[in-house]
């Protein structure tokens, strides 16, 4: 078994909580059913990611049962939950915390709305002042890609690689966001849903309005460095 210092430890069983907890707030928002999404976020200070076990139900999911990975979305063997299938998207993930250092959480989930808009390969046009300031403009499409290994991560870093959105909606199949961690990924996965679901009303009841490009940057700008108590600034 793999020997990891105390502190690498201590973030491992952080990681492990947060991931676990989380998958609830994807049931909270009614962004997945039955085991359609799935949360990883990375250990701070090593090489490893947390992520859940494959096709297990969201009520069953708890620190010790999550999976230890490293970045090549290998199994750490020995350690809790090991013996169970990583989640179908690891290779994805493993391929979003190889390829984005930046990235310290990844989200994946089939949210009606969003992947009503991927199931058209269109990109949600930035139309409302909440996609300006989550998202700093468009959120993307991403291409069609089999699950199961590193095709969609390849597809996810390619499309989100120098853009604003920290959503891409991948071609036919859902939405993949990623964060400075976990939590912050899931936001993502949250406001995604959200924004595509107000866009798309929009659209129904005519043509949404166009949002200017200096108000879309100046937007982005307040509420990525000013909005909030304790503002962090953009993912990159
Ligand atoms: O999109 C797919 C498969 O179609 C997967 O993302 C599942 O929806 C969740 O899979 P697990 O994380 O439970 O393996």
């Amino acid at each position: 078994m793999t020997a990891f210092t105390p502190e690498i430890q201590v973030a491992i069983a952080r990681t492990r909580d947060d991931v676990a907890r989380l998958h609830a707030e994807l049931v909270r928002y009614e962004l997945v059913v039955w085991t359609g999404g799935n949360v990883s976020g990375r250990v701070p200070g090593a090489d490893l990611f947390v992520i859940k076990p494959s096709g297990v139900s969201y009520d069953d999911l708890s620190p010790e049962n999550q999976i230890l990975c490293d970045l090549d979305g290998n199994v750490i063997e020995g350690t809790p939950g090991w013996e169970r299938s990583p989640s179908s998207d690891t290779a994805a993930h493993a391929y979003v915390y190889r390829n984005m250092p930046e990235v310290g959480g990844v989200v994946h989930t089939h949210s009606t709305y969003a992947t009503a808009w991927a199931a058209r390969g269109e990109a949600i046009p930035c139309v409302i002042t909440a996609m300006a300031d989550e998202f700093g403009g468009e959120i993307p499409v991403g291409p069609f890609a089999i699950i199961g290994d590193d095709s969609i991560g390849h597809g996810i870093v390619e499309t989100l690689t120098g853009h604003r959105s920290r959503a891409v909606l991948m071609q036919n199949h859902g939405v993949f966001t990623i964060g400075k961690n976990a939590k912050d990924a899931v936001k993502a996965a949250v406001m995604a849903e959200d924004v595509a679901k107000t866009v798309h009303i929009s659209r129904q009841l005519g043509a949404p309005l166009p949002i200017p490009q200096t108000a879309i940057d100046s937007l982005y700008d307040r509420y990525q460095n000013v909005y909030g108590q304790d503002p962090t600034g953009a993912l990159k």
